[in-house]
């Protein structure tokens, strides 16, 4: 069991433990008395965790109503948000009620969202059911859904009360899931997590719970001293985004078709064989940076134009006027912020 404080603005804690989701109002009650909780989940993780979280909710005397949507990618939009917002309202949900995000990373972003927004704002907590939402996005409060102009456009910064983590929730999770996961972390590798890449190296973690709760512990460590350090990304919280630059594009041109965590292992690549022309990256990271993904079963190249990629860039939430702030990687395991022009980061996409 890993129990990790989050020291932000309003401090937090992950908890990391087999089995957490059959008793998780124990970890609740003391945070919250017994009120009206609604579960927001989507229709994949509902039928297989809806009830155990539902069953310790009532046995503790909190009443509990839930909202399920489909899953996808698709559904992480304006409309969708409005609809749970609504449904919230016409639950009768007070300011001192709760919502829980029960599955990955598009139920933690979008429920996350309600919770930041509905009545200005009610406590909520994150329990992650995919590997990337369990290392990645339950931590850290980043809340969004996408608009048409791109990812994650329409958002606040809203910190869980509590993150709830069952990794026994990861045996039912689809293998490309588990792939997906590995793309974020091999990003935390390539953030300065000691040791991290080396072990990937040892042994790809994929369908390996065992594994799995040692690496979620050390993503959500690493992400926790950098939250702690800038909640609201003003400076070194963006060194979250290495592979995000191009990888938001490559999620959005391709319709989602590509995952998230996909994206960002093609986006660590293009960003790193740019560094081999603009920053003396040594071409050997790049080589190995591949090896590891592609061992993980991860894409390293996409089809989608550079000019797409571009123009995808330039939107997203990193630019300003002419510029755009951008990860690179300097060696192997680490990375650092950049500014560049746009026309420079196009030349980041030239072989
Ligand atoms: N807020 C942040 O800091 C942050 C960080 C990283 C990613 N994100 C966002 O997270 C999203 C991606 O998250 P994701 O990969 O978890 O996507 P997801 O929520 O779509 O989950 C992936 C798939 O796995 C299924 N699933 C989840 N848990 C399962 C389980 N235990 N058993 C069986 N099926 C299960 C889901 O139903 C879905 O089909 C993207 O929208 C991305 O932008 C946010
Ligand atoms: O928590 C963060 O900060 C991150 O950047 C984590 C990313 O993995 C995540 O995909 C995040 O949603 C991207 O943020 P955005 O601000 O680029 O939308
Ligand atoms: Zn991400």
């Amino acid at each position: 069991m890993f129990r990790i404080h989050i020291n932000a603005s309003e401090p937090y804690d992950v908890v990391i433990e087999n089995n957490s989701l059959s008793h998780i109002a124990d970890y609740i009650h003391p945070l919250k008395n017994p009120c009206q909780t609604i579960i927001v989940s989507d229709d994949n993780v509902a039928p297989l965790y809806l009830e155990t979280v539902k069953a310790s909710l009532t046995e503790a005397g909190y009443s509990v109503c839930d909202y399920v949507f489909p899953h996808g990618e698709d559904e992480k939009n304006a409309p969708r948000l409005i609809d749970l917002i609504e449904y919230m309202a016409a639950q009768s949900l007070t300011r001192k009620d709760l919502l829980i995000a029960l599955g990955g990373g598009v139920v933690g972003d979008m429920a996350g969202f309600a919770a930041a927004t509905y009545l200005r704002g009610i406590d909520y907590i994150q329990v992650p059911t995919s590997l990337l939402a369990a290392v990645d996005s339950s931590v850290g409060g980043k809340t969004a859904v996408n608009l048409k102009a791109g990812k994650n456009l329409w958002g606040a910064f809203k910190q869980p009360i509590l993150v709830v983590c069952d990794p026994t929730t990861l045996d039912t999770l689809p293998r490309k899931e588990w792939i997906n996961g590995c793309g974020e972390i091999i990003k935390y590798g390539f953030l300065d997590v000691p040791g991290l890449l080396t072990q990937l190296e040892n042994k790809p973690l994929l369908k390996n719970q065992e594994k799995a709760i040692d690496i979620i512990a050390r993503c959500v460590q690493a992400k926790a001293d950098i939250v702690e350090q800038d909640e609201r990304e003003s400076g070194v919280r963006a060194l979250l985004n290495l592979g995000h630059t191009f990888g938001h594009g490559i999620e959005k041109a391709s319709r989602f078709k590509i995952p998230h965590g996909n994206a960002v292992a093609i986006g660590m690549v293009l960003m790193a064989q740019g560094a081999v022309h603009h920053d003396d990256l040594n071409p050997a990271v790049v080589t190995k940076l591949k090896n590891l993904l592609e061992t993980h079963e991860l894409p390293t190249e996409t089809s989608i134009t550079a000019d797409e990629l571009l123009e995808a860039a330039k939107h997203d939430k990193k630019s300003q006027g002419e510029t755009i702030k951008i990860v690179v990687p300097t060696d192997y395991g680490h990375s650092k912020l950049k500014v560049v022009t746009h026309e420079e980061l196009k030349g980041y996409l030239i072989k």
